[in-house]
């Protein structure tokens, strides 16, 4: 097993620019030889070293240590971990994390959890810090938004023996790595995180209204949206053409005519004058970009690596695009602000300092806690024109 080892070296040498989950492959594309199964243990384990190596206080520990303890610490035996465990009693090593820690302790392995985050940015009101922190020990859940067939869709889980449990009515938890696509026919589902399908209650759609989603990404809001009230028509933007290509492949794939769309950076006011005109909408989404602090547990690298220096500039950049679209809604019309992030830099101070001097008034917001799911967790404004 020496040569477990060895990767490992390698692997940490990784320096965070490229997501973790491409640098693996393409890690692993250059070892042909490792199996699913060294491949599933050698992921576990850089995976679990950026989410807890700061915490560990183990001065004189050797890699090898570190690496069971990160293992043992944020996930439950599996068999591809198993033998790579520290040899604990069986009872501790799938407990809950708290008695996890208690345990470390009383061995002489302390842990300190604000170390997780040196950098201590405020969080958003209704997320407690420590709980946050811990969150990143594990992989949240993968989470669907049942369409349609909802009694078809728990016959077919059933009968392939997958786990999974109502969230609410068309919001199903499953296992991290539940391959869906190939036990659910693709429109009756859509893959949504818990907390991202909970925007869709702010919404409250009325029939054939116009919308404008600003930061539209791949359409993971307006697909709910049109799924709530199909009768809406929706205009869509994003910077990025090729996500805005894959936003009209979804529309056809779930049974819509794709929406009028503009390729336009939001954050620049002539672009959008250019553009859109004078047109002015019923409400707007505007899901903007964010550091993704509310889903760092599914990418613990950018937790790790995270330069606060990002969240300044991209705070600006959400004032910005919230000034520019302040009069693109009719007034007495909404903007629904959201981000998926948990700090206060980017969703109260953003909403503040865009309400100071825009028509806006702000009726409702608040941070949808993901915790309790083992979900992302996100921020959500509802901001009205007054005039
Ligand atoms: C949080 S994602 C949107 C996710 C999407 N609403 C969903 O639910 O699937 C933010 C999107 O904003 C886009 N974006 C970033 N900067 C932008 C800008 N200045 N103008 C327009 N879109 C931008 C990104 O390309 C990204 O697709």
């Amino acid at each position: 097993m020496r040569y477990i080892w060895q990767h490992i070296e390698a692997l940490l040498q990784y320096d965070g620019r490229l997501p973790l989950t491409h640098y693996l492959k393409n890690y692993f594309r250059q070892y042909p030889k490792l199996g699913s199964r060294d491949r599933k243990l050698l992921s576990a384990m850089v995976y679990s070293y950026y989410r807890c190596r700061k915490a560990l206080v183990m001065p004189d520990a050797n890699l090898e240590e570190v690496i069971r303890v990160a293992l043992f610490l944020c996930n439950n035996p599996e068999k591809h971990t198993a033998a790579f465990l520290p040899s604990f009693p069986e009872a501790i090593l799938s407990a809950p994390v708290e008695e996890k820690m208690q345990f470390l302790k009383e061995r002489g392995i302390e842990l300190n959890i604000p170390a997780i985050f040196p950098q201590q940015l405020p969080l958003s009101e209704g997320i407690k810090n420590e709980a946050w922190l811990l969150s990143m020990w594990h992989q949240p859940q993968l989470f669907i938004r049942i369409r349609k067939e909802k009694s078809a869709v728990v016959k077919k889980l059933t009968a392939e023996n997958i786990a999974f449990s109502f969230v609410n009515d068309h919001c199903v938890a499953l296992h991290n790595g539940t391959s869906v696509d190939k036990i659910l026919p693709a429109d009756w589902y859509v893959v949504q995180d818990a907390s991202s399908q909970q925007t869709g209650s702010f919404f409250q759609p009325k029939k054939k209204e116009n919308w404008y989603d600003c930061c539209s990404g791949a359409g993971g809001k307006s697909l709910l949206l049109k799924d709530l009230e199909p009768s809406v028509t929706i205009t869509v933007s994003d910077v990025r053409d090729s996500i805005l290509h894959n936003l009209r492949l979804r529309f056809n794939q779930y049974g819509y005519s794709a929406p009028k769309s503009y390729t336009l950076d939001v954050s620049d006011a002539s672009q959008l004058k250019l553009q859109l005109g004078s047109q002015q909408f019923d409400n707007i989404i505007a899901d903007v970009p964010c550091s993704g602090s509310g889903t760092w547990a599914r990418t613990p690298e950018q937790l790790y690596f995270f330069d606060p220096e990002f969240v300044t500039e991209i705070s600006k950049r959400q004032t910005t695009i919230l000034h520019n679209i302040a009069d693109k809604v009719k007034p007495g019309g909404k903007i629904f602000y959201i981000t998926c992030s948990v700090f206060k830099a980017e969703n109260e101070n953003v909403v503040a300092a865009a309400i100071k001097d825009t028509s806006l008034e702000i009726e409702s917001m608040q941070i949808i806690n993901g915790l309790t799911n083992q979900a992302d967790s996100m921020f959500i404004a509802v901001l009205k024109r007054i005039v």
